[in-house]
């Protein structure tokens, strides 16, 4: 199976919090993985590093067989980040064909896109509207829908489901999940614990080091609970408890 994310030894500060304590992972084709870990884990920072977005103090990144950082190895990666990166004096519209543009998708082929990802995340009536009279929720579609405009085998995907309501949550998963059933690679992290049950995988990162790794099922059973949310509580308590030993 092919290696699409391979970190070895990734290391990083910033100032005296160890952020990345030496994480070794590798993610192969057709994954859909799961990153979870209380807030301020370090979870932006593993996919940062992961892009190549920033300096390492240590080890090495590749992705989809470059050695990061590599600016044309982004070009195969669909990525959203926390924070929205759209031009408000723009249209939702606009935002997507100026994006689509950047991936270089002929104009046929962003047209059919554009329609398709903006009904996944359910903005194709507020298309017309600039995006700074959207909501929170309305700018974290537009940025989902950005991410799944390219064909990229690739989707590292960070907190696309948040401020978003229930029901559409459903309906963008349904989406991943399409993704990845036609072998896409998916990386995502979340906070809501309930809806990443469905995932191959599930990496738990707390105080720079990765302490669960396996599939959902095989980490309820390993601690004895029901559901991820417990397996989260667990886990970490689990941690605490022999990093003060
Ligand atoms: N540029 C930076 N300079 C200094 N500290 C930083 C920087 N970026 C992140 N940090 C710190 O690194 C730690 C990890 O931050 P990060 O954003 O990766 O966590 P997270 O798990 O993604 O959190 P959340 O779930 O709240 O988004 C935090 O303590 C944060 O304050």
């Amino acid at each position: 199976m092919e290696k699409v994310i391979e970190l070895k030894n990734v290391d990083k500060h910033f100032g005296t919090n160890h952020v990345l304590n030496k994480i070794s992972l590798t993610i192969n084709s057709g994954q859909l993985v799961g990153l979870i870990g209380p807030s301020g884990a370090g979870k932006s920072t593993l996919i940062a590093a992961m892009l190549g977005m920033l300096r390492l103090d240590g080890g090495q990144v590749r992705l989809l067989n470059s050695d990061m950082p590599n600016r044309s190895a982004l070009q195969n990666i669909g990525y959203m980040a926390q924070n929205d990166a759209l031009y408000g004096n723009l249209t939702g519209l606009e935002n997507l064909s100026f994006f689509g543009k950047l991936m270089g998708l002929s104009r046929s082929v962003l047209t059919d896109k554009i329609h398709l990802v903006s009904q996944t995340v359910d903005l194709q009536d507020h298309l017309d509207l600039r995006v700074n009279q959207y909501s929170g929720g309305m700018k974290r579609r537009l940025s989902l829908a950005i991410a799944l405009l390219s064909d990229a085998p690739l989707l590292i995907l960070d907190e696309p489901t948040v401020g978003i309501d229930p029901e559409l949550r459903i309906k963008i998963w349904q989406e991943l999940d399409k993704l990845h059933q036609q072998g896409k690679t998916v990386l995502i992290t979340t906070h809501v614990m309930s809806e990443i049950e469905t995932v191959d995988r599930l990496l738990m990162l707390r105080d720079g080091h990765i302490i669960a790794d396996n599939t959902p099922t095989f980490l309820e059973k390993q601690y004895q609970v029901t559901n991820i949310e417990s397996v989260f509580i667990k886990a970490g308590e689990r941690y605490e408890n022999n990093s003060h030993i």
